[in-house]
């Protein structure tokens, strides 16, 4: 059996008993019940998770893709192709704005070239390249489908090592330029929404290169006809190999129950992909902050998912994680630390439940 199909058919329902025991902790802390909102929902699907009721989200990693991709040669991005390596290396060396919020997340920050069309070293470079960067989509596929599948086991494989090594919160960050179009082309590709709906400025474009770029994604649905029923198909014919990897990352984290966080929208895409591919990955994943790109709200409601955090940004590389991160760990001291009304000797007879 491919990796592929084992992780598929390996991902289980969350554990309810251990969100049970959960609820019921944080209904007796010294609180009135539900008041800690969101960091109660966290605490619940992490225990599921996990299967246990305290959970620790001490060891963080940011997994980066890094890769290129062909339509950049349609004049979709305003940024040259090369900013891909550039600003990859670039992460590495702590520069970006990826780098400076890992750091203050405490958490790693693992890069891995993907399909990059250059060929780059570094100390810290994670180097899976599976071809130098995709074709253009607004001419033919952008890669065949065992590329593709490749692409998602590089992911699977790096949260393998990541389970391994004992990490136990994983964030989802990419940087490809032209990789918003890609998104688009694939959200429109799986759900028939509009490109006036999915597309949007990415990087920023002038009034005149935003209607190419609406125009190229139509072409690249149009010449390429992805079977909507079929995920892979989708992402090879219109995706791109940096979310190739992080499909696969959002199924690895599944696979080994772990807890994934999904940034703006082109990890929030590979999130849709792995949901199609399997549904139950979606009790896996905790939104992060809401993306000013458009598809972004598209693509959660596909999932019925809600961002958690509104800060007006639009960068991508990852960055809505480690942000998240930090109310996440919020969430495990309230459950570790706070004190229940039986230690207190206090009665809560008087609560009413308005969850
Ligand atoms: C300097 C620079 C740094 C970035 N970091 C992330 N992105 C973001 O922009 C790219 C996608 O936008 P588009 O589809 O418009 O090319 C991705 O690399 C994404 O991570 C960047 C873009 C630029 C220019
Ligand atoms: O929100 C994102 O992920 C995003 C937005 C613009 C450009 N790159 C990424």
């Amino acid at each position: 059996m491919s990796i592929l199909n084992k992780v598929l058919g390996g991902i289980k329902p969350l554990d309810n008993e251990a969100q049970v025991k959960t609820a019921e902790r944080l209904d007796s802390l010294i609180k009135p019940i539900g008041s800690l909102g969101k960091l109660e929902s966290l605490a619940i699907q992490i225990a599921g998770i996990t299967g246990e009721v305290l959970n620790k989200t001490d060891k963080k990693c940011m997994v980066v893709m890094a890769a290129d991709n062909g339509v950049v040669e349609e004049g979709v991005s305003s940024a040259p192709q090369d900013i891909t390596a550039i600003q990859t290396i670039n992460m590495m060396n702590g520069l970006t704005a990826i780098s400076v919020l890992s750091k203050q997340a405490k958490s790693d920050l693992k890069v891995v070239d993907i399909g990059i069309c250059h060929d780059i070293s570094h100390e810290k470079l994670i180097s899976r390249k599976i071809r130098m960067g995709t074709g253009n989509i607004a001419k033919g596929p952008a890669m065949d489908r065992a590329e593709a599948i490749q692409g998602i086991e590089v992911g699977i494989d790096i949260v393998q090592d990541l389970h391994k090594e004992g990490y136990n919160l994983i964030g989802t960050g990419e940087m490809g330029i032209g990789n918003t179009s890609t998104s688009s082309a694939i959200l429109i590709a799986l759900t028939g929404a509009t490109l006036e709906a999915a597309v949007g400025m990415g990087a920023g474009l002038s009034p005149e290169a935003f209607e190419k770029k609406k125009e190229v994604i139509g072409r690249a649905i149009e010449i390429n006809k992805p079977d909507k029923a079929d995920p892979i198909d989708v992402l090879a014919k219109v995706g791109g190999l940096d979310i190739a990897g992080l499909v696969g990352c959002f199924l690895g984290a599944s696979y080994y129950r772990i807890p994934i966080v999904i940034d703006g929208v082109i990890s929030a895409v590979a999130a849709l992909l792995a949901y199609k591919l399997n549904p139950l990955t979606r009790e896996y994943m905790i939104p992060s902050h809401s993306s000013l790109e458009p598809s972004y709200r598209l693509i959660m409601k596909e999932m019925n998912l809600e961002p958690n955090l509104y800060l007006n940004m639009r960068l991508g590389e990852g960055t809505g994680c480690p942000l998240m991160f930090q109310i996440i760990d919020a969430s495990m001291a309230i459950l570790k630390d706070m004190a229940t009304f039986q230690e207190m000797s206090m009665n809560n007879d008087f609560l009413i439940d308005i969850r």
